[in-house]
């Protein structure tokens, strides 16, 4: 099960995830990714997906041609664990 991301994790993790805000009202990190094309937007969520499936963990999120809004939380502990954190450093390096 995972485990709720505490004080000093929070200060030391969440700053280095370029591009992720905290959502105001809930424990969660945001981030909206702007591709060149739905194509490029549609080949980052491919990958996503299967690490996504691979993890066991899956983002919210919410396409529209270029452009993919991506909420990340982990609701088996209802707020930030460790696998939003490695799920959002991977989406920003598959995102380039
Ligand atoms: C059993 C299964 O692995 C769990 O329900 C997973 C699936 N994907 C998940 N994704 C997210 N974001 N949070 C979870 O707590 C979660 N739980």
């Amino acid at each position: 099960m995972p485990v709720k991301l505490d004080a000093q994790q929070r200060q030391e993790l969440l700053p280095s995830l370029e591009g992720w805000q905290l959502v105001s009202g809930r424990d969660a990190l945001r981030k909206e990714f702007v591709f060149k094309s739905f194509n490029q937007a549609w080949g980052f969520m491919n990958r996503v997906a299967l690490v996504a499936e691979k993890m066991g963990h899956h983002p919210e999120w919410f396409n529209v041609y270029n452009k993919v809004d991506i909420v990340l939380t982990t609701h088996d502990c209802d707020g930030l664990s460790l696998l939003d954190v490695e799920l959002a450093r991977k989406m920003n390096i598959f995102a380039g």
